[in-house]
């Protein structure tokens, strides 16, 4: 049925008629039910013509800007018939919290059906609808949201209260395609039960693992295999095997019991977390004494996302738990179906998850104090990122920053720096090489606390007669090579240039912010070996993540690649052709297949367990599909990829693929490539914008986005950023342009306009020339004083020095060696010195060139902007002609304060294409999974 009724608004019976065309004035939903609909249509929504508009797209609806001092104005939500069915995956995967008022993130059609206006057994929409509208009011957060089965939807409650807003639907029309519109009401509550009807468990495979045992205990541990997640209508959707949890195979190590020697599970039911833990034997218990394992059924007291779970320690300490059975048998755990039933008592688990034992990293680390550290008592998690500097190590002086070991303080998490001073120098170079051989292991061993290394260091640092400043946020930059004006270069500047991955390209990493909890969570599900494609919108740190990918993943067999020279290169790897060795892919399939099973490009396809895609967007579909061919021939696996884990990143909101002419027509998106659905295990999209502080011009970039800003927002916002900047430092916006013919000519003629004093800065280059031929820095770089310039490397985050900031050359400091003073929009003067660029295909470095870390930045084409990030641009649109593009260039500046527009916005670039705009209607939030 339709809804549980529609409100009469009007007497109007041939319009009635005209609204439902094959049912007539009834529907008939997927049990054959019919419902007349008594809908008496009006004409208009008066009341709602005045209210905010906006328009779903299948993923939750940011309300924040609607919700101010607690109080919310209501919105009228426009909802494409397309997305009115039960096939809507955002509805089936039953993304709703709460019960009238529902939290942010659920799903706001799920909400209309849970609500009674709409019955999700629907299958198809009438084919006379044309969109439903909802009127919907945003609330402040609750403290709690309370779970309601109604009209067969069980909606799930959530303890606490979450960030942002959460709201309720007030009223809901339904517009045929003839402009008639009904109100329709809410069904009563409970107006349907909901009835299980999951499948019996006999019509699932069933394992038993312990069948050969004759002990009666030990066969309760025989679980067949079911379902624990289910849709709407309480039937199985996502298959999670409870043989994860009961014990699996006939290998004891995998075992549940086993697992939780190392692990921890953490359950979810409808309404609240619970873990399951090993107790530790009593401390004096010998290693090989026999001791009857117990374990620790608890509540969570705080629903915390994993990654901070994590940082607390696992299993949670007492305080954050409600300990409900302290010391339970094994077999006083059942499981079952339903889920777990502890003692008796069942609990009904939807999600469950195993996590590794962590210990805690509390706020009372010795190391946070200063005065002397008691080295024993350190225990950070031991894995890169960390800055080691070591330029003053013949004085006794050693620097180590952890960026990611997260300490949880109450404002979240901080960052760590260790200053040790007053040692002896040979006693640091020891503790140097145990470091660096350390974290070179953890490169290839993600994710696990490395504690050998930390023993590692106490050792080296035992006896150490030092005095350790400790300090959070890390005011103290690392050796990054960047000094104050005039200051020497310091080391992890590029003395030398060879090209080695050696322990001192560990001590030269570039220091990467944290990573945001989604983010976290993406990292998490690539480091749980799945293949994975992770987008959003501009600058919510898609390429800060896969910077930080690339560092936890194993070096020699991850290939790190993107569709274009220049975003592989700011990776530090190689094109996605120059990878696979198909040099430009214009011979056909056969030719590609031939190309790459040359020796080398076969050694590196076989060698690979991980393929990184960086701009995947700009990746023709038929090319991918090509490639997955190319990766099961070469590789000999008839597995998707030939078993090789992808890891793809990319906006296909930004630029499109870029083909050639001949095969223009067929142009198709990454995404609509035949193996793609088989090749990708997960679609996440990361929903926090870093680049853009400013909600007010995040929301015109979303629009811009999604193909909704119309031309009347778009003459205003030109009319509004048409001033010329303030450019009284000096630092003038860096043009950006359509055409590249435009950007080259500006350039040229700026730089020949220079009057100051010029120095050609010459790279020094180690390896390939080939792969040099992909390097960011050029060969040579002309400079000259007054140079508006651009820095290409992220130098010191925290100083604003970051890839894309914006200075002039003031002029050049030493005598032989001269070096670039530049002075930053952010105010800093800084002497530049050079950096080494290395290009590295699976951890074997082809080739590095060590250049100063600046380019002209006087014009910038679209296609070379996209990617940066710009203090200030003057943007000219007029030309575009690509969808994607006035999103590209406006959403490279960081405020509207920093843009300037020269004339008005081409359409073309304004468009949206609808593929995609369908495309990511199915995407998940990357928070939603752990
Ligand atoms: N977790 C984070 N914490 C702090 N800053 C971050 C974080 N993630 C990203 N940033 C910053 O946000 C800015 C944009 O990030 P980044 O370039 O990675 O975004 P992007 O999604 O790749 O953007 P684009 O799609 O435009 O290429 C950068 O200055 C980056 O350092």
């Amino acid at each position: 049925m339709m809804a549980a009724s529609v409100k009469a608004e009007e007497d109007h019976a041939a319009n009635g008629n005209q609204m439902l065309d094959e049912g007539g004035q009834s529907l008939q939903d997927h049990a054959g039910r019919r419902t007349r609909l008594k809908q008496q249509p009006q004409r208009a929504l008066s009341p709602e013509e005045k209210l905010p508009e906006l328009d779903y797209a299948g993923e939750p609806l940011n309300l924040s800007r609607f919700l101010q001092n607690g109080q919310g104005q209501p919105v009228l939500v426009h909802i494409a018939a397309a997305y009115m069915s039960g096939q809507n995956p955002k509805v089936r995967a039953r993304q709703l919290w709460g019960n009238i008022v529902y939290t942010q993130d659920s799903d706001l059609v799920a909400v209309l059906m849970h609500n009674g206006y709409y019955n999700h057994s629907l299958q198809q929409q009438p084919a006379s609808m044309a969109e439903v509208r909802a009127v919907v009011l945003p609330l402040p957060p609750q403290p709690a949201y309370t779970s309601s089965a109604r009209n067969s939807i069980r909606s799930r409650a959530w303890g606490t209260a979450v960030e942002g807003f959460s709201y309720r639907v007030e009223r809901c029309y339904l517009v045929s395609k003839s402009g008639v519109v009904s109100s329709l009401e809410p069904g009563p509550d409970g107006a349907a039960t909901v009835v299980p009807t999951f499948t019996p468990a006999q019509f699932e495979r069933t394992l038993n693992t312990r069948a050969a045992t004759s002990s009666v205990e030990r066969r309760q541990r025989t679980m067949n295999e079911v379902t624990v997640q289910y849709n709407l209508c309480n039937e199985p959707r996502i298959k999670y095997s409870m043989a994860a949890v009961a014990d699996r195979g006939l290998k004891p190590s995998q075992w549940t019991s086993a697992r939780l020697r190392a692990e921890v599970l953490v359950l979810e039911t409808h309404r609240t977390r619970y873990e399951l833990s090993r107790n530790a034997p009593p401390p004096d218990t010998p290693p090989d004494a026999p001791h009857t394992e117990t374990y620790r059924w608890a509540r969570c007291k705080e629903a915390a996302p994993l990654p901070r779970l994590r940082c607390v320690g696992l299993p949670l300490p007492e305080a954050l738990l409600d300990v409900l059975e302290p010391a339970l048998a094994w077999e006083d755990l059942q499981w079952s179906q339903l889920g777990v039933s502890v003692r008796g008592k069942l609990y009904q688990v939807v999600r469950l998850h195993f996590a590794k034992r962590q210990p805690p990293l509390g706020e009372d680390a010795p190391f946070l104090d200063s005065g002397p550290v008691a080295m024993k008592q350190v225990s950070l998690v031991l894995e890169p990122p960390v800055a080691l500097t070591t330029a003053r190590i013949g004085e006794g002086l050693l620097s180590l920053r952890f960026p990611r070991t997260c300490l949880y303080a109450s404002s979240g998490p901080v960052c760590v720096q260790v200053l040790l001073s007053g040692a002896e120098p040979q006693q640091l170079v020891a503790l140097r090489d145990a470091l660096n051989a350390a974290l070179l292991r953890a490169m290839g061993r993600p994710l696990k606390p490395l504690e050998p290394n930390v023993l590692a260091l106490q050792q080296a640092a035992r006896g150490l007669k030092r005095k350790a400043h400790c300090m959070s946020g890390g005011s103290h930059a690392s050796g990054s090579g960047w000094g104050p004006a005039g200051s020497a270069c310091s080391a992890g500047s590029a003395g030398s240039a060879g090209a080695t991955a050696s322990s001192q390209d560990v001590a030269q990493q570039e220091e990467l912010a944290p990573l945001s909890v989604e983010q976290q969570c993406v990292l998490d599900l690539v480091l749980s070996g799945r293949s994975v494609f992770f987008t959003g919108c501009a600058g919510t740190g898609k390429s800060l993540l896969l910077r930080h990918i690339v560092r936890r993943l194993p070096p020699e067999t991850t290939f790190v690649t993107a569709s274009t020279g220049l975003a592989a290169a700011a990776l530090g790897g190689t094109t996605l052709n120059a990878f696979a060795g198909i040099g430009r892919a214009d011979g056909g399939r056969e030719a590609m297949r031939r190309a790459a099973s040359r020796p080398e490009a076969a050694g590196r396809w076989r060698r690979a367990s991980a393929l990184i895609v960086d701009e995947v967007s700009m990746v023709d579909g038929a090319l991918l599909d090509a490639l997955e061919g190319v990766a099961r021939h070469v590789r000999r696996s008839d597995k998707p990829f030939g078993g090789l884990q992808l890891i793809l990143s990319g906006d296909f909101h930004q630029l499109p693929p870029v083909v050639r002419r001949e095969v223009a027509s067929t142009r198709a998106f990454a995404f609509e490539a035949a193996c793609w659905a088989s090749c990708v295990d997960a679609s996440l999209r990361l929903t926090r914008v870093f680049r853009q502080a400013d909600s007010g011009f995040v929301d015109i970039l979303a629009e811009v986005r999604a193909g909704k800003f119309t031309r009347a927002a778009a003459a205003a916002l030109q009319q509004r950023c048409s001033r010329p900047l303030d450019t009284s430092d000096g630092i003038l916006p860096t043009k950006i342009f359509t055409h590249k013919a435009d950007v080259d000519d500006i350039n040229a003629q700026e730089l020949a306009r220079c009057s100051g004093e010029r120095v050609t800065f010459g790279a020094q280059d180690v390896g390939s020339s080939e792969a040099l031929a992909a390097c960011l820095a050029p060969r040579s770089l002309e400079l000259c004083v007054g140079a508006q310039v651009m820095l290409t490397r992220n130098a010191n985050p925290r100083r604003g020095l970051v890839n894309g900031a914006r200075g002039v050359v003031e002029r050049f400091a030493g005598t032989t060696n001269r070096l670039p003073v530049v002075r930053f929009a952010s105010g800093e003067v800084v002497t530049v010195s050079k950096e080494r660029f290395t290009l590295a295909a699976g951890g074997r470095v082809l080739a590095a060139r060590t250049q100063v870390p600046l380019a002209l930045a006087w014009a910038l084409s679209v296609h070379k902007s996209q990617g940066a990030t710009l203090d200030r641009a003057e943007i000219s649109l007029e030309r575009a002609f690509e969808p994607g593009m006035a999103y590209v260039a406006l959403s490279r500046v960081r405020s509207l304060e920093g843009l300037q527009l020269t004339g008005p916005i081409n359409a073309r670039g304004l468009a949206a294409d609808p593929k995609v705009l369908a495309f990511y209607g199915g995407l998940r939030d990357a928070h939603h999974f752990w």
